[in-house]
């Protein structure tokens, strides 16, 4: 998907990929990473997600890049706050306590400027990227954060049926993906409600250690 896909979205509304509340999966497997509270989690893809704030109350930091400055400027109404706003070259970093938000293409942030990550939580980042963007996507991820521990959300369904994104993510592209930076388990599956598009799917979520 090309930059412009993603902003007309922002721009006309069409978040259907935003959750009303905090994803399940995150909070019912939060314990898995074993991270001590102000531990610094990035969020690639972050959009406005509850996620962010559901984090933020259990007491992590919380670092996230994101192409567009409407779903930032929500977000941060959404928390409450003005973040403090800085220009790094192509990106343009949006700050609060305990929260950075890089605003801008992933692919410009470097790993000195995304600074330490303890971990990664990626829900509707790879799923949202098609198949030829993937490795390059994976390989970039594991680079700025040296290869941080990682809770990955991702869907299965046929993807015959109906095109992304979502995308579907099953087990062997998820392997093509990521063997050479982690080791990969399935912590959990379970059935998307009401299907995807009406075709029967199943989130599931993975640790990946390094
Ligand atoms: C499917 S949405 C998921 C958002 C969020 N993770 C959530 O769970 O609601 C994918 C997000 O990735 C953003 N995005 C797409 N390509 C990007 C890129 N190259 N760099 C940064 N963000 C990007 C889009 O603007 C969109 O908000």
């Amino acid at each position: 998907m090309e930059p412009d896909f993603w902003h007309k979205r922002w721009e006309s509304g069409q978040i259907g990929f935003h959750q009303s509340k905090p994803n399940a999966f995150l909070v019912d497997h939060i314990q898995t990473l074993n991270l001590p509270k102000g531990a610094r989690i990035f969020l690639p893809l972050c959009g406005k997600t509850h996620d962010i704030a559901w984090l933020l109350a259990e007491g992590y930091q919380v670092v996230g890049a994101e192409l567009s400055a409407i779903a930032i400027d929500q977000l941060f109404d959404a928390l409450g706050v003005t973040p403090d706003t800085t220009k790094l070259g192509p990106l343009t970093r949006q700050s609060a306590d305990s929260i950075d938000i890089f605003v801008g293409d992933i692919f410009e942030l470097d790993q000195s400027t995304l600074g330490p990550v303890d971990a990664i939580y990626d829900r509707a980042a790879l799923v949202a990227l098609p198949a030829d963007m993937r490795i390059g996507y994976a390989n970039h991820l594991a680079a700025i954060t040296n290869a941080a521990t990682q809770l990955l959300v991702t869907f299965e369904y046929d993807q015959s049926f109906i095109s992304g994104p979502p995308f579907a993510i099953w087990e062997d592209e998820l392997r093509r993906l990521y063997d050479a930076h982690f080791a990969l388990e399935c912590l959990a599956r379970g059935e998307v409600s009401g299907g995807m598009k009406g075709h029967p799917a199943t989130e599931a979520i993975w640790h990946l250690t390094a």
